[in-house]
């Protein structure tokens, strides 16, 4: 073989390798748009499957019943326990309904907002009825606060789980089979139902002597995989209908939607129960979003204030991220004169409750705790629900957020929002596979500055009651500030282009993270700005940090996890429909009408020099800051001769 022939088919085997390399890419990108695309289409089919009636029925309520009556059979009795024994005035909205329902032996689902007041749904009927009703419930923390509360109103009630002495397990055991028993509730955890076939046993027994007749699932969402909170064992209670064909089911959730009540009819095997749905609007409670500062200091130094000024001597909870971040704050509130205690997980369970007991009794003002202080929390006086960062999804903020106001009484929920908070969570949902769509959903909650709340949470959940008749009335920070404050969309078509264009520009073997990516587009705005009004929009930080989010929530960018052997790192990419934001011809952000740019830009017409000033101040403490994260991230970074542009080493001809 000639020279010249080797020569051609080297040259034609780099072309092949290189066309197989660009196909390779062309693959990848397919691959995740289509991965993007099948997550979208699930969300819409759950969506159109939320507005559509559900396929077994409707709700199956028999609306030929008007289940608000007060001349059933027991409906005297009913209401001689609830002045007498629960020592309460009025039934609150389907408590009454719930419990004919639950009495007549129909299974019942009952969606009712946090603090509604779920608990007398079944505990009154079990007064009322003759035999045991046996309650699954997810935390021992949370029957030992009913049967505490069941005790102090003298009712007789129980509890059976991981911690039962064996003593204790014997004697229940016994109760549960002597007909003459005063055991009226029963609390198990769904471990207990699904692990212990001597427990399966005697209830088989108490169902043939006709003493077990109503099954309580409480917090029944954890059946469902598509619920937020999805428990293995709660999936055992779907044999329940099958082994006690008799019994009737009365499910309670203060989060569920239509796709969660559906896969929960389908698991209990109840298609044809009747269904209640309270509206998921908390009248009372103020929902504000305040941007949170960068630096631990400053933020504990607002919150402090905050608290101190706003909620002197009230009770309230800081929702943080960790365990190391509770304990940190609760430390710095302390130093700052907030009677404040810490509440987490790994802290030992005699610690814990001692300092939620001194919670209860007002002795500690704040606690500031992980997600582990959870369900079940019955404070009527909480004033406030302080979010240090973002919760993993809206259903967990409106639970964690409804903690506070039980009362009625107004109490705010304030949550403290930060872009690097985004991407810490997004790492921890990752991990833990809870959906990043989810992620996304309290994202937009905390970016959209142009609609109310409450109609958010409520579009969320598929309110249409609250989302039509709802009046927010001046509950939420946007509807309070409507007059102060307008909100204007504006076209941020050239600066999404230009957040891709660093992103192709980024040399292949190193990637951005979030809060490079934010930096390099807002100096490169900014830099660019300086020679000609190239972006006349003149972005801010926290709206360059928005259209970076907005951009992730449509796809046109998206998060790249990567793993070490310590840590995750998430990355952020182009997205896989980022090719087709350059067909788009508009693109766009909110921004309040009082925004600093703006000011800003008319400061900049007045005063050029001073505006210049300005700027460079803001470009040296940025740089400051990526020579501080330079060492820990991967794109290279260079400064001009004037020390005020910066960009990544590959495309220093970008702007
Ligand atoms: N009819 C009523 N009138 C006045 N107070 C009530 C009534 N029903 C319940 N409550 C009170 O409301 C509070 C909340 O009730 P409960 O714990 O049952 O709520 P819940 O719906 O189970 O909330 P969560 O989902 O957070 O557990 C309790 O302190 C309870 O005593």
């Amino acid at each position: 073989m000639s020279i010249e022939e080797k020569v051609d088919i080297n040259s034609e085997l780099k072309q092949i390798d290189k066309r197989l390399n660009q196909i390779r890419e062309e693959i990848s990108l397919l691959e995740s748009e289509r991965d993007v695309l099948l997550s979208r289409k699930k969300v819409c089919s759950n969506k159109l499957k939320d507005l559509m009636p559900s396929s077994s029925g409707g709700n199956n309520t028999d609306l030929t019943i008007d289940w608000n009556r007060t001349d059933f059979e027991w409906s005297q009795d009913a209401r001689k326990n609830l002045k007498e024994t629960f020592k309460l005035e009025n039934f609150r909205p389907l408590q009454l309904e719930t419990i004919n329902v639950t009495l007549s032996k129909i299974d019942c689902l009952v969606i009712m907002p946090t603090g509604g007041g779920k608990s007398l749904c079944f505990q009154l009927p079990a007064l009322i009825d003759t035999g045991l009703t046996l309650v699954v419930s997810p935390l021992v923390s949370l029957m030992e606060d009913q049967l505490w509360l069941l005790k102090s109103l003298n009712i007789n009630a129980d509890t059976l789980n991981s911690t039962s002495s064996k003593d204790h397990v014997t004697k229940i055991h016994s109760q549960m089979l002597d007909n003459k028993s005063s055991l009226k509730i029963l609390y198990v955890t769904p471990e207990k139902l699904a692990k212990s076939k001597i427990f399966m046993n005697k209830l088989q027994k108490m169902y043939e002597a006709g003493r077990f007749k109503r099954l309580v699932v409480d917090e029944v969402h954890c059946c469902s995989t598509y619920g937020h909170d999805f428990r293995p064992d709660y999936k055992f209670l779907g044999v329940m209908k099958q082994v006690f064909p008799n019994i009737c089911i009365l499910g309670l959730t203060a989060t569920a939607t239509q796709s969660v009540i559906d896969d929960v009819k389908k698991i209990l095997s109840i298609p044809k129960c009747v269904l209640f749905k309270a509206s998921f609007n908390r009248p009372n409670l103020f929902y504000e979003i305040k941007q949170k500062p960068s630096s631990h200091e400053e933020f504990i130094n607002e919150l402090a204030t905050l608290i101190k000024k706003k909620f002197s001597q009230q009770s309230g909870i800081v929702y943080c991220f960790s365990q190391k971040e509770s304990s940190q704050v609760a430390i710095d509130l302390c130093s700052r004169g907030i009677k404040a205690g810490c509440y987490h997980a790994s802290m030992d369970a005699l610690e814990r409750s001692k300092v939620h007991e001194k919670w209860l009794k007002n002795q500690v003002h704040v606690i500031v705790a992980t997600i582990a202080f959870g369900m079940g929390i019955d404070k009527q006086d909480c004033r406030f629900v302080i979010h240090h960062s973002l919760s993993k999804s809206l259903e967990n903020f409106y639970q964690e957020s409804g903690r506070a106001g039980r009362d009625g009484k107004t109490a705010h929920s304030i949550l403290f929002f930060r872009f690097a908070d985004v991407f810490r969570q997004s790492t921890m949902v990752f991990t833990e596979q809870t959906g990043l769509e989810n992620l996304y959903s309290i994202v937009n909650y905390c970016i959209d500055k142009k609609t109310c709340k409450r109609i958010l949470i409520a579009k969320h959940f598929n309110d249409d009651v609250w989302e039509k008749n709802g009046d927010c009335n001046q509950m939420c920070d946007h509807c309070k500030d409507t007059n102060s404050n307008q909100i204007e969309k504006i076209d941020v078509f050239e600066e999404a282009c230009f957040v891709l264009s660093v992103l192709e520009n980024t040399k292949s073997d190193k990637k951005l993270t979030s809060n490079k990516l934010a930096e390099l587009v807002y100096s490169g705005i900014v830099s660019k700005n300086k020679k000609s009004n190239y972006y006349p929009n003149n972005l801010n930080q926290t709206e360059v940090e928005n259209l970076i989010l907005t951009m992730l929530m449509n796809s046109y960018l998206k998060e790249d996890f990567h793993f070490t052997p310590y840590n995750t790192i998430c990355y952020v990419v182009a997205g896989p429909l980022s090719k087709h934001l350059r067909n788009d011809s508009c693109f766009y952000i909110d921004r309040t009408s009082s925004h600093s740019s703006k000011a800003a830009s008319i400061e900049k017409l007045a005063k050029p020099e001073l505006a210049e000033k300005n700027e460079s101040k803001e470009l040296k403490t940025r740089k400051r800051n990526l020579d501080m994260n330079a060492s820990s991230d991967s794109c290279e970074l260079i400064f001009d001769q004037n020390n005020s542009e910066i960009m990544p080493k590959s495309k220093k001809v970008l702007w």
